[in-house]
């Protein structure tokens, strides 16, 4: 399986609403490819509803709409004619809850989203993409002598990774991840952060945690945002490298929200 390339992302002066209420105001934020960057901040600051616009995933909440620009290696995602669609192929995504299909077999799982697709492979080409999949998300060996088997046997860390197995098989070229542990035990947290590390090599991975270790421990660069209270916007109020942010952040909000003063 080709590797796509991975991609940078350059945002300017993003705004989020939905309709009317400004969720997330003024993001501006470059993020390198082949890295991992954490969203951290209290809930409610705006870090899913942000990540979302990545992939143009907000999209599906109605009336949820944005101003500003997302660049995927200087394409603006929102630009004239560019199909959503196809946007989320390019970009991927890994929700907080491991959501396989349930009936469907572990093999089916994996080749769901290249199915939604419409792509029509061969026989041998989806073995070989199933067997690809599995080995990059670090689940072959504990299922490939039961890819028949439904998805929802087996365990919450091993169906995460399965979807993030899914997400690899449509070749993306960003993977985002909304809180992908928050639903696992600590055995299972260590297996997807040990695969999110490798997942950099081929990707550029965004990923929103409220785990400060978590964050910490996977990413390269850090992004803190924040609000000043209910019914005003998010904010991105401070991006570093992921030791600056935790060691010597800049600002005394993000100072205060890592050493657990607040949120
Ligand atoms: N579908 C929606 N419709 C209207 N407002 C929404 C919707 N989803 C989120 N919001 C609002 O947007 C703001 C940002 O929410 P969001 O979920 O992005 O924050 P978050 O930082 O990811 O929070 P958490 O850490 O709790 O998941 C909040 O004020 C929230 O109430």
């Amino acid at each position: 399986m080709s590797v796509p390339a991975a991609k940078r992302i350059d945002v300017k002066d993003l705004n989020v609403y939905y309709g009317n209420f400004l969720a997330v105001e003024g993001v501006n934020i470059n993020i390198e490819p082949r890295s991992v960057t954490a969203f951290i901040g209290p809930s409610g600051c705006g870090k899913t509803t942000f990540l979302r616009t990545l992939n143009r995933m907000h999209e599906v909440t109605p009336g949820a709409s944005v101003k500003g620009e997302v660049l995927l290696d200087g394409e603006d995602l929102y630009g004239p004619g560019v199909d959503p669609v196809t946007v989320r192929t390019k970009v991927g995504m890994v929700f907080q809850r491991p959501n396989p299909f349930p009936t469907m077999s572990i093999r089916d799982n994996v080749l769901a989203g290249v199915k939604l697709n419409n792509k029509r492979i061969s026989k041998s080409e989806a073995n070989t993409l199933v067997e690809k999949s599995l080995l990059g998300a670090n689940l072959w060996n504990e299922v490939k002598d039961r890819l028949d088997k439904p998805g929802s046997g087996l365990s919450g860390g091993q169906q995460q990774r399965l979807c993030i197995a899914r997400a690899i098989a449509v070749q993306p070229e960003v993977i985002l991840m909304d809180e992908p542990c928050s639903a696992l035990d600590p055995i299972s947290t260590l297996a997807v952060e040990d695969l999110i590390n490798e997942l950099k090599t081929d990707f550029t991975v965004v990923i929103v945690t409220h785990n400060m270790q978590q964050a910490a421990r996977v990413s390269e660069k850090t992004a803190f945002f924040n609000i000043a209270g209910t019914g005003k916007p998010g904010k991105l109020i401070e991006y570093a490298e992921t030791t600056t942010i935790f060691n010597n952040p800049a600002v005394k909000a993000t100072e205060d929200y890592v050493s657990g003063r607040f949120g």
